[in-house]
Protein backbone atom coordinates (compact mmCIF):
# COMPACT_ATOMS: atom_id res chain seq x y z
CA UNK A 1 0.00 0.00 0.00
CA UNK A 2 2.84 3.07 0.73
CA UNK A 3 4.33 1.83 -2.14
CA UNK A 4 1.66 3.43 -4.09
CA UNK A 5 1.43 6.20 -1.85
CA UNK A 6 5.08 6.59 -2.33
CA UNK A 7 4.86 6.01 -6.13
CA UNK A 8 1.96 8.91 -6.28
CA UNK A 9 4.27 11.25 -4.01
CA UNK A 10 6.98 10.76 -6.40
CA UNK A 11 5.47 11.12 -9.41
CA UNK A 12 3.44 14.35 -8.37
CA UNK A 13 6.71 15.97 -7.74
CA UNK A 14 8.49 14.77 -10.70
CA UNK A 15 5.12 16.64 -12.35
CA UNK A 16 5.40 19.82 -10.53
CA UNK A 17 9.11 19.66 -11.40
CA UNK A 18 8.35 19.40 -15.00
CA UNK A 19 5.77 21.71 -15.15
CA UNK A 20 7.50 24.41 -13.71
CA UNK A 21 10.64 23.67 -15.02
CA UNK A 22 8.97 24.02 -18.77
CA UNK A 23 7.21 27.42 -17.67
CA UNK A 24 10.60 28.71 -16.78
CA UNK A 25 12.54 27.74 -20.09
CA UNK A 26 9.57 28.70 -22.42
CA UNK A 27 7.49 31.47 -20.71
CA UNK A 28 10.41 33.36 -18.02
CA UNK A 29 11.70 36.67 -19.62
CA UNK A 30 10.28 35.95 -23.08
CA UNK A 31 10.28 39.54 -24.08
CA UNK A 32 13.92 39.62 -23.48
CA UNK A 33 16.46 38.14 -26.64
CA UNK A 34 18.50 34.97 -26.32
CA UNK A 35 21.57 33.97 -26.74
CA UNK A 36 22.77 30.44 -27.10
CA UNK A 37 20.25 27.40 -26.92
CA UNK A 38 17.53 27.91 -25.28
CA UNK A 39 13.94 25.12 -24.88
CA UNK A 40 13.82 22.30 -22.75
CA UNK A 41 16.65 20.09 -24.29
CA UNK A 42 18.70 23.11 -25.26
CA UNK A 43 18.36 24.70 -22.25
CA UNK A 44 20.52 21.63 -21.32
CA UNK A 45 22.98 22.82 -23.58
CA UNK A 46 23.27 26.53 -23.21
CA UNK A 47 24.43 25.34 -19.22
CA UNK A 48 27.23 23.08 -20.67
CA UNK A 49 28.61 26.11 -23.32
CA UNK A 50 27.63 28.58 -20.08
CA UNK A 51 29.80 26.61 -18.33
CA UNK A 52 32.93 25.96 -20.51
CA UNK A 53 33.12 28.95 -22.80
CA UNK A 54 30.68 31.98 -21.24
CA UNK A 55 33.07 34.16 -23.05
CA UNK A 56 31.57 33.21 -26.38
CA UNK A 57 27.94 33.50 -25.76
CA UNK A 58 28.57 36.61 -23.80
CA UNK A 59 30.54 38.10 -26.78
CA UNK A 60 27.58 36.86 -29.66
CA UNK A 61 25.60 39.00 -27.04
CA UNK A 62 27.32 42.16 -27.05
CA UNK A 63 27.96 42.12 -30.65
CA UNK A 64 23.97 41.35 -31.40
CA UNK A 65 22.66 43.19 -28.50
CA UNK A 66 24.82 46.55 -27.84
CA UNK A 67 21.92 48.38 -26.21
CA UNK A 68 19.81 46.24 -24.81
CA UNK A 69 19.48 43.50 -22.15
CA UNK A 70 19.71 39.93 -23.27
CA UNK A 71 19.46 36.64 -21.64
CA UNK A 72 21.49 32.99 -21.47
CA UNK A 73 20.30 29.82 -19.89
CA UNK A 74 23.10 29.25 -17.12
CA UNK A 75 23.36 26.55 -14.30
CA UNK A 76 20.86 29.53 -12.37
CA UNK A 77 18.43 30.06 -14.78
CA UNK A 78 17.70 32.53 -17.09
CA UNK A 79 20.07 35.11 -16.32
CA UNK A 80 20.23 38.58 -17.94
CA UNK A 81 23.16 40.58 -19.09
CA UNK A 82 23.77 44.29 -20.38
CA UNK A 83 26.84 45.79 -21.76
CA UNK A 84 25.62 49.40 -23.72
CA UNK A 85 27.25 52.59 -22.24
CA UNK A 86 23.31 53.55 -21.47
CA UNK A 87 21.91 50.59 -19.40
CA UNK A 88 25.12 51.01 -17.65
CA UNK A 89 24.46 54.41 -16.68
CA UNK A 90 21.22 53.74 -15.52
CA UNK A 91 22.31 50.82 -13.63
CA UNK A 92 24.82 52.85 -11.91
CA UNK A 93 22.11 55.64 -11.22
CA UNK A 94 19.70 52.97 -9.36
CA UNK A 95 19.11 53.19 -6.37
CA UNK A 96 19.84 50.06 -4.35
CA UNK A 97 16.13 49.74 -3.30
CA UNK A 98 15.96 49.36 -7.19
CA UNK A 99 18.61 47.95 -8.15
CA UNK A 100 20.44 45.94 -5.23
CA UNK A 101 24.24 44.77 -5.38
CA UNK A 102 24.09 43.35 -1.53
CA UNK A 103 21.18 41.23 -2.58
CA UNK A 104 23.06 39.93 -6.04
CA UNK A 105 25.78 39.09 -3.92
CA UNK A 106 23.73 37.67 -0.88
CA UNK A 107 22.51 35.23 -3.79
CA UNK A 108 25.58 34.72 -5.62
CA UNK A 109 27.96 32.87 -2.56
CA UNK A 110 24.85 32.40 -1.10
CA UNK A 111 25.55 33.98 2.32
CA UNK A 112 23.09 34.04 4.34
CA UNK A 113 22.68 30.02 4.04
CA UNK A 114 26.60 29.66 4.58
CA UNK A 115 27.35 32.36 6.84
CA UNK A 116 23.93 33.36 8.48
CA UNK A 117 22.05 36.86 8.70
CA UNK A 118 24.17 40.26 9.04
CA UNK A 119 27.49 38.94 7.33
CA UNK A 120 26.35 40.21 3.86
CA UNK A 121 24.77 43.22 5.20
CA UNK A 122 28.06 44.32 7.31
CA UNK A 123 30.88 43.15 4.89
CA UNK A 124 29.09 44.46 1.57
CA UNK A 125 27.62 47.65 0.75
CA UNK A 126 27.55 50.78 2.73
CA UNK A 127 29.37 49.34 5.21
CA UNK A 128 32.14 48.06 3.49
CA UNK A 129 32.70 51.37 1.65
CA UNK A 130 33.23 52.96 4.86
CA UNK A 131 35.65 50.28 6.51
CA UNK A 132 37.73 49.89 3.29
CA UNK A 133 37.78 53.69 2.74
CA UNK A 134 39.85 53.62 5.91
CA UNK A 135 41.58 51.16 5.13
CA UNK A 136 42.77 52.91 2.00
CA UNK A 137 43.53 56.01 3.76
CA UNK A 138 46.00 54.09 6.13
CA UNK A 139 47.67 52.43 3.59
CA UNK A 140 50.95 54.47 3.63
CA UNK A 141 50.89 53.56 7.17
CA UNK A 142 50.89 49.80 6.91
CA UNK A 143 52.85 49.90 3.67
CA UNK A 144 56.21 49.02 5.18
CA UNK A 145 54.31 46.13 7.30
CA UNK A 146 52.94 44.46 4.57
CA UNK A 147 55.83 44.86 2.16
CA UNK A 148 58.08 42.85 4.32
CA UNK A 149 54.91 39.87 5.03
CA UNK A 150 54.71 39.72 1.08
CA UNK A 151 58.80 39.77 0.66
CA UNK A 152 59.16 37.05 3.41
CA UNK A 153 55.38 35.55 1.81
CA UNK A 154 57.70 35.63 -1.62
CA UNK A 155 60.63 33.98 0.19
CA UNK A 156 58.73 31.17 1.57
CA UNK A 157 57.06 30.11 -1.59
CA UNK A 158 59.57 30.28 -4.21
CA UNK A 159 62.82 28.94 -2.34
CA UNK A 160 64.94 28.08 -5.66
CA UNK A 161 68.53 28.27 -6.54
CA UNK A 162 70.37 28.67 -9.08
CA UNK A 163 68.75 26.17 -11.45
CA UNK A 164 65.40 26.12 -12.68
CA UNK A 165 62.35 25.00 -10.51
CA UNK A 166 58.90 23.99 -11.59
CA UNK A 167 56.31 25.77 -9.23
CA UNK A 168 52.66 25.71 -8.72
CA UNK A 169 51.47 29.71 -9.16
CA UNK A 170 48.48 29.55 -8.08
CA UNK A 171 48.29 27.85 -4.74
CA UNK A 172 51.30 30.33 -4.11
CA UNK A 173 50.00 33.63 -5.13
CA UNK A 174 47.17 32.68 -3.05
CA UNK A 175 48.89 32.08 0.62
CA UNK A 176 51.00 35.31 -0.49
CA UNK A 177 48.16 37.30 -0.73
CA UNK A 178 46.42 36.00 2.21
CA UNK A 179 49.58 36.93 4.21
CA UNK A 180 49.97 40.17 2.91
CA UNK A 181 46.03 41.30 3.62
CA UNK A 182 45.73 39.92 6.44
CA UNK A 183 48.85 41.17 8.19
CA UNK A 184 46.56 44.63 7.93
CA UNK A 185 42.99 42.17 8.62
CA UNK A 186 43.98 40.77 11.79
CA UNK A 187 47.39 41.93 12.82
CA UNK A 188 49.22 40.27 14.62
CA UNK A 189 47.22 37.26 14.69
CA UNK A 190 48.21 37.52 10.14
CA UNK A 191 51.49 36.80 10.35
CA UNK A 192 50.34 33.24 11.25
CA UNK A 193 50.78 30.84 8.92
CA UNK A 194 48.25 28.40 10.05
CA UNK A 195 45.60 30.71 10.17
CA UNK A 196 46.60 32.34 6.43
CA UNK A 197 46.15 28.91 4.93
CA UNK A 198 43.06 28.46 6.84
CA UNK A 199 42.13 31.69 4.86
CA UNK A 200 43.25 30.54 1.76
CA UNK A 201 41.44 27.20 2.12
CA UNK A 202 37.94 29.06 3.21
CA UNK A 203 37.41 31.73 0.73
CA UNK A 204 37.82 29.08 -2.03
CA UNK A 205 35.69 26.06 -0.48
CA UNK A 206 32.90 29.26 0.24
CA UNK A 207 32.83 30.37 -3.13
CA UNK A 208 32.79 26.62 -4.93
CA UNK A 209 29.84 25.87 -2.10
CA UNK A 210 27.71 29.27 -3.01
CA UNK A 211 27.99 28.22 -6.22
CA UNK A 212 26.61 24.88 -5.87
CA UNK A 213 23.85 25.63 -3.60
CA UNK A 214 22.66 28.56 -5.90
CA UNK A 215 21.62 26.18 -8.53
CA UNK A 216 19.34 24.28 -6.31
CA UNK A 217 15.66 25.12 -6.08
CA UNK A 218 15.34 27.83 -2.90
CA UNK A 219 13.53 25.20 -0.55
CA UNK A 220 16.37 22.88 -0.88
CA UNK A 221 19.33 24.86 -0.07
CA UNK A 222 19.26 24.68 3.61
CA UNK A 223 18.98 21.25 3.70
CA UNK A 224 21.87 21.11 1.39
CA UNK A 225 24.22 23.84 3.20
CA UNK A 226 24.04 21.19 6.29
CA UNK A 227 25.57 18.24 4.57
CA UNK A 228 28.01 20.43 2.53
CA UNK A 229 28.60 24.37 3.94
CA UNK A 230 31.36 23.53 6.32
CA UNK A 231 31.51 27.79 7.27
CA UNK A 232 31.28 26.43 11.37
CA UNK A 233 34.34 24.26 10.77
CA UNK A 234 36.45 27.31 10.13
CA UNK A 235 35.04 29.37 12.09
CA UNK A 236 35.88 26.77 14.62
CA UNK A 237 39.87 26.75 13.54
CA UNK A 238 39.60 30.32 13.11
CA UNK A 239 38.06 31.39 16.53
CA UNK A 240 41.31 30.15 18.73
CA UNK A 241 43.61 32.61 16.52
CA UNK A 242 41.18 35.41 17.03
CA UNK A 243 39.68 34.81 20.57
CA UNK A 244 41.54 36.40 22.82
CA UNK A 245 42.17 39.70 20.69
CA UNK A 246 38.69 40.23 19.76
CA UNK A 247 37.31 39.52 23.61
CA UNK A 248 39.82 42.00 24.31
CA UNK A 249 38.38 44.88 21.84
CA UNK A 250 34.78 43.68 22.47
CA UNK A 251 34.97 44.41 26.33
CA UNK A 252 37.04 47.39 26.17
CA UNK A 253 34.09 48.71 24.27
CA UNK A 254 31.79 47.31 26.20
CA UNK A 255 33.50 49.22 29.82
CA UNK A 256 34.85 52.72 27.65
CA UNK A 257 33.17 53.19 24.98
CA UNK A 258 33.90 53.37 21.12
CA UNK A 259 36.91 55.68 21.55
CA UNK A 260 39.19 53.95 24.56
CA UNK A 261 42.23 55.04 24.97
CA UNK A 262 45.33 53.35 23.55
CA UNK A 263 42.52 52.02 20.80
CA UNK A 264 44.67 50.39 18.38
CA UNK A 265 44.51 51.87 14.73
CA UNK A 266 43.79 48.89 12.99
CA UNK A 267 41.37 46.67 10.63
CA UNK A 268 39.08 45.32 13.43
CA UNK A 269 38.79 49.00 15.38
CA UNK A 270 37.90 50.53 11.76
CA UNK A 271 35.04 47.75 11.51
CA UNK A 272 33.62 48.55 15.01
CA UNK A 273 33.21 52.33 14.17
CA UNK A 274 31.00 51.46 11.29
CA UNK A 275 27.28 50.17 11.85
CA UNK A 276 28.61 46.81 11.81
CA UNK A 277 26.25 44.70 13.86
CA UNK A 278 28.91 42.57 15.70
CA UNK A 279 28.27 41.95 18.81
CA UNK A 280 30.18 38.71 19.92
CA UNK A 281 33.40 37.09 19.43
CA UNK A 282 31.75 34.70 17.76
CA UNK A 283 29.91 37.45 15.46
CA UNK A 284 33.39 39.22 14.80
CA UNK A 285 35.01 35.76 13.20
CA UNK A 286 32.52 35.58 10.91
CA UNK A 287 33.10 38.78 10.04
CA UNK A 288 36.74 38.53 9.64
CA UNK A 289 36.07 34.85 7.30
CA UNK A 290 34.09 37.48 5.75
CA UNK A 291 36.24 40.21 4.57
CA UNK A 292 38.74 37.60 3.50
CA UNK A 293 35.83 36.21 0.71
CA UNK A 294 36.27 39.13 -1.57
CA UNK A 295 39.61 39.63 -1.10
CA UNK A 296 41.65 36.82 -1.04
CA UNK A 297 40.91 34.79 -4.56
CA UNK A 298 39.83 37.92 -6.47
CA UNK A 299 43.72 39.23 -5.83
CA UNK A 300 45.30 36.11 -5.67
CA UNK A 301 44.05 35.69 -9.37
CA UNK A 302 45.10 38.80 -10.33
CA UNK A 303 48.70 37.90 -9.57
CA UNK A 304 48.22 34.85 -10.77
CA UNK A 305 47.67 36.34 -13.99
CA UNK A 306 50.31 38.71 -14.24
CA UNK A 307 53.12 35.85 -12.89
CA UNK A 308 51.84 33.91 -16.02
CA UNK A 309 52.35 37.16 -18.49
CA UNK A 310 55.97 37.57 -17.01
CA UNK A 311 56.57 34.10 -17.61
CA UNK A 312 55.66 33.85 -21.02
CA UNK A 313 56.88 37.40 -21.88
CA UNK A 314 60.43 37.48 -19.72
CA UNK A 315 61.68 40.43 -22.25
CA UNK A 316 59.44 42.47 -20.04
CA UNK A 317 60.92 41.82 -16.81
CA UNK A 318 64.18 43.44 -17.79
CA UNK A 319 62.32 46.72 -18.12
CA UNK A 320 60.27 46.50 -15.20
CA UNK A 321 63.62 45.89 -13.28
CA UNK A 322 64.92 49.22 -14.68
CA UNK A 323 62.16 51.03 -13.69
CA UNK A 324 61.39 50.13 -10.11
CA UNK A 325 65.49 50.41 -9.52
CA UNK A 326 65.75 53.74 -10.65
CA UNK A 327 62.05 54.37 -8.76
CA UNK A 328 63.70 52.98 -5.40
CA UNK A 329 67.42 54.21 -6.01
CA UNK A 330 66.04 58.14 -5.83
CA UNK A 331 62.91 57.57 -3.22
CA UNK A 332 63.54 54.40 -1.66
CA UNK A 333 59.92 51.91 -0.65
CA UNK A 334 56.55 53.72 -0.04
CA UNK A 335 53.09 53.95 -1.46
CA UNK A 336 54.28 56.88 -3.25
CA UNK A 337 57.15 55.40 -4.75
CA UNK A 338 55.03 52.54 -5.70
CA UNK A 339 52.40 54.97 -7.57
CA UNK A 340 55.78 55.89 -9.60
CA UNK A 341 56.20 52.66 -10.86
CA UNK A 342 54.14 53.33 -13.84
CA UNK A 343 55.31 50.80 -15.97
CA UNK A 344 54.50 47.88 -13.23
CA UNK A 345 50.95 49.54 -12.66
CA UNK A 346 50.37 49.27 -16.48
CA UNK A 347 51.32 45.93 -16.52
CA UNK A 348 49.12 44.87 -13.60
CA UNK A 349 46.29 46.38 -15.42
CA UNK A 350 46.95 44.79 -18.85
CA UNK A 351 47.18 41.67 -17.40
CA UNK A 352 43.73 42.53 -15.52
CA UNK A 353 41.96 44.00 -18.95
CA UNK A 354 43.18 40.57 -20.65
CA UNK A 355 42.45 37.66 -18.29
CA UNK A 356 40.28 39.43 -15.44
CA UNK A 357 38.50 37.29 -12.88
CA UNK A 358 34.95 37.14 -14.51
CA UNK A 359 33.74 36.98 -17.70
CA UNK A 360 30.26 38.94 -16.60
CA UNK A 361 30.58 40.83 -12.84
CA UNK A 362 29.34 43.44 -11.07
CA UNK A 363 25.58 42.36 -11.16
CA UNK A 364 22.47 43.54 -9.41
CA UNK A 365 18.96 42.18 -8.35
CA UNK A 366 16.18 43.62 -9.35
CA UNK A 367 13.69 43.97 -5.77
CA UNK A 368 10.64 45.86 -7.84
CA UNK A 369 10.25 45.73 -11.74
CA UNK A 370 13.06 47.55 -13.02
CA UNK A 371 12.17 49.66 -16.57
CA UNK A 372 15.08 50.62 -18.49
CA UNK A 373 14.52 53.60 -20.42
CA UNK A 374 14.61 51.49 -23.99
CA UNK A 375 11.76 49.77 -22.39
CA UNK A 376 12.68 46.51 -21.20
CA UNK A 377 11.12 45.61 -17.90
CA UNK A 378 13.26 43.46 -15.69
CA UNK A 379 11.13 41.66 -12.83
CA UNK A 380 11.46 42.08 -9.50
CA UNK A 381 13.95 39.05 -8.17
CA UNK A 382 15.82 38.67 -11.38
CA UNK A 383 19.76 39.14 -11.58
CA UNK A 384 21.21 41.79 -14.29
CA UNK A 385 25.13 41.58 -15.28
CA UNK A 386 27.55 43.27 -16.44
CA UNK A 387 29.68 41.70 -19.92
CA UNK A 388 32.99 42.93 -18.60
CA UNK A 389 35.54 40.26 -20.69
CA UNK A 390 33.61 41.47 -23.81
CA UNK A 391 34.12 44.95 -23.30
CA UNK A 392 37.74 44.34 -22.54
CA UNK A 393 37.99 42.92 -26.03
CA UNK A 394 36.10 44.93 -27.91
CA UNK A 395 38.71 46.59 -30.60
CA UNK A 396 36.54 49.53 -30.62
CA UNK A 397 37.68 50.07 -27.09
CA UNK A 398 41.76 48.46 -27.22
CA UNK A 399 43.28 48.41 -30.67
CA UNK A 400 45.34 45.02 -30.77
CA UNK A 401 42.62 43.91 -27.87
CA UNK A 402 43.47 40.28 -27.64
CA UNK A 403 46.89 41.14 -27.10
CA UNK A 404 49.10 41.79 -24.42
CA UNK A 405 50.43 44.94 -24.82
CA UNK A 406 51.37 45.32 -21.17
CA UNK A 407 52.55 49.30 -21.43
CA UNK A 408 49.34 50.44 -23.44
CA UNK A 409 48.44 52.64 -20.29
CA UNK A 410 51.65 53.70 -19.68
CA UNK A 411 52.07 55.39 -22.58
CA UNK A 412 48.51 56.82 -23.25
CA UNK A 413 49.57 58.19 -19.64
CA UNK A 414 52.60 59.86 -20.71
CA UNK A 415 50.41 61.48 -23.30
CA UNK A 416 47.87 62.45 -20.81
CA UNK A 417 47.62 64.83 -18.21
CA UNK A 418 44.95 63.39 -16.24
CA UNK A 419 47.33 60.42 -15.76
CA UNK A 420 44.79 59.15 -12.93
CA UNK A 421 42.51 58.00 -15.93
CA UNK A 422 45.23 55.39 -16.82
CA UNK A 423 46.27 53.84 -13.24
CA UNK A 424 45.32 50.24 -12.43
CA UNK A 425 42.59 51.44 -10.03
CA UNK A 426 40.25 54.00 -11.86
CA UNK A 427 36.92 52.10 -13.07
CA UNK A 428 35.93 53.39 -16.31
CA UNK A 429 33.14 52.77 -19.05
CA UNK A 430 35.92 50.45 -20.92
CA UNK A 431 37.19 49.09 -17.50
CA UNK A 432 35.11 47.33 -15.36
CA UNK A 433 37.75 44.82 -13.81
CA UNK A 434 36.67 46.49 -10.25
CA UNK A 435 33.56 46.92 -11.61
CA UNK A 436 31.62 49.54 -13.38
CA UNK A 437 32.05 52.92 -11.67
CA UNK A 438 29.46 53.18 -9.32
CA UNK A 439 29.01 53.36 -5.32
CA UNK A 440 29.78 49.91 -5.52
CA UNK A 441 33.28 49.46 -7.42
CA UNK A 442 35.69 47.65 -5.57
CA UNK A 443 36.50 49.64 -2.53
CA UNK A 444 39.60 47.05 -1.71
CA UNK A 445 41.14 48.12 -5.06
CA UNK A 446 43.99 50.38 -3.77
CA UNK A 447 44.32 47.67 -1.27
CA UNK A 448 44.57 44.58 -3.97
CA UNK A 449 46.90 46.74 -6.01
CA UNK A 450 49.29 47.38 -3.65
CA UNK A 451 49.35 44.01 -2.68
CA UNK A 452 49.57 43.01 -6.41
CA UNK A 453 52.46 45.45 -7.29
CA UNK A 454 54.60 44.93 -4.05
CA UNK A 455 54.54 41.32 -5.18
CA UNK A 456 55.31 41.33 -8.50
CA UNK A 457 58.42 44.02 -7.55
CA UNK A 458 59.65 40.84 -5.36
CA UNK A 459 59.68 38.61 -8.04
CA UNK A 460 60.65 40.69 -10.55
CA UNK A 461 63.82 41.61 -8.50
CA UNK A 462 64.38 38.39 -7.51
CA UNK A 463 63.48 35.80 -9.66
CA UNK A 464 63.70 34.61 -13.64
CA UNK A 465 60.68 33.33 -14.67
CA UNK A 466 59.41 31.29 -18.12
CA UNK A 467 56.99 29.07 -19.27
CA UNK A 468 57.95 24.93 -18.58
CA UNK A 469 56.05 24.57 -22.57
CA UNK A 470 55.31 27.54 -25.20
CA UNK A 471 52.03 28.39 -24.33
CA UNK A 472 50.30 30.26 -21.85
CA UNK A 473 48.17 27.42 -19.42
CA UNK A 474 44.88 27.48 -20.19
CA UNK A 475 42.59 29.65 -17.78
CA UNK A 476 40.15 27.82 -15.47
CA UNK A 477 36.34 28.76 -16.72
CA UNK A 478 33.23 28.11 -15.02
CA UNK A 479 30.54 30.24 -16.15
CA UNK A 480 30.67 33.86 -14.27
CA UNK A 481 33.86 32.82 -12.77
CA UNK A 482 37.38 32.59 -13.98
CA UNK A 483 40.71 32.40 -12.77
CA UNK A 484 44.64 31.26 -14.39
CA UNK A 485 44.79 27.49 -14.51
CA UNK A 486 44.89 26.32 -10.76
CA UNK A 487 47.44 24.08 -11.00
CA UNK A 488 49.77 24.91 -13.67
CA UNK A 489 53.49 25.77 -12.77
CA UNK A 490 56.07 28.53 -13.74
CA UNK A 491 59.79 27.85 -14.35
CA UNK A 492 61.80 29.95 -11.34
CA UNK A 493 65.51 30.18 -10.73
CA UNK A 494 67.16 32.89 -8.54
CA UNK A 495 67.89 35.95 -10.71
CA UNK A 496 71.01 35.86 -13.04
CA UNK A 497 73.32 38.75 -13.41
CA UNK A 498 73.19 40.04 -17.05
CA UNK A 499 75.20 38.35 -19.62
C1 LIG B 1 42.34 42.25 -7.96
C2 LIG B 1 41.56 42.08 -6.91
C3 LIG B 1 40.09 42.40 -6.87
C4 LIG B 1 39.17 42.43 -7.89
C5 LIG B 1 39.40 42.13 -9.36
C6 LIG B 1 37.90 42.79 -7.30
C7 LIG B 1 36.72 42.94 -8.01
C8 LIG B 1 35.54 43.36 -7.46
C9 LIG B 1 34.32 43.56 -8.20
C10 LIG B 1 34.14 43.31 -9.70
C11 LIG B 1 33.38 43.98 -7.32
C12 LIG B 1 31.91 44.30 -7.65
C13 LIG B 1 31.79 45.75 -8.06
C14 LIG B 1 30.46 46.09 -8.67
O1 LIG B 1 29.55 45.27 -8.64
O2 LIG B 1 30.31 47.18 -9.22
C15 LIG B 1 33.99 44.04 -6.01
C16 LIG B 1 33.33 44.42 -4.87
C17 LIG B 1 33.92 44.36 -3.62
N1 LIG B 1 35.23 44.08 -3.31
FE1 LIG B 1 36.68 43.66 -4.62
N2 LIG B 1 38.08 42.97 -5.94
C18 LIG B 1 39.40 42.75 -5.64
C19 LIG B 1 40.00 42.82 -4.40
C20 LIG B 1 39.36 43.13 -3.22
C21 LIG B 1 39.97 43.21 -1.92
C22 LIG B 1 41.46 42.98 -1.62
C23 LIG B 1 38.99 43.52 -1.02
C24 LIG B 1 39.04 43.71 0.46
C25 LIG B 1 40.06 43.63 1.25
C26 LIG B 1 37.75 43.64 -1.77
C27 LIG B 1 36.53 43.95 -1.23
C28 LIG B 1 35.38 44.15 -1.96
C29 LIG B 1 34.11 44.50 -1.34
C30 LIG B 1 33.84 44.66 0.15
C31 LIG B 1 33.19 44.64 -2.39
C32 LIG B 1 31.72 45.00 -2.27
C33 LIG B 1 31.50 46.49 -2.44
C34 LIG B 1 30.11 46.91 -2.04
O3 LIG B 1 29.44 46.15 -1.34
O4 LIG B 1 29.67 48.00 -2.42
N3 LIG B 1 38.02 43.41 -3.10
N4 LIG B 1 35.32 43.67 -6.12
Amino acid sequence: MWFTWAGSLLLAICAIWLVNRLHHVYFTLREFPTVGPSGFFGSYWAIKIWLSEPDTLLNEGYQKYPNALFKIYTQDGWTLFTSGEARLAEMRAAPDRDLSFVEHINEAFQLEVTMGPGVARDMFGRNAANVMNTVTRNLPLYFEDVRDEVNQACRDNFQVGEDWVSIPVLPATARIVSRGANRILVYPIGRNIEFTDLMVAFTREATVVGILLRTLPEFIRPTIAKLINRTESYYKSARPHLESMLAHRLEQEEKFGKDWDGKPNDYISWLLATNCQATTVRDLVFRVLGVNLPAIQTTSNSLGHSVFDLAQNPEYVEILREEIETVVAQDGWSRESLQKMVKLDSFAKESQRLWGIAPASSGRRAMKPFTFSNGQTVPAGQDIMVTTQAIHLDEGNYPGAREFRPFRWAELRSQDEKSVVYDFVTPSKTFAAFGVPSRHTCPGRFFASMLIKQALAYLVLNYDMRLEGTDRPKNLMLGSVMGPHPTAPVLFRKRQAKA
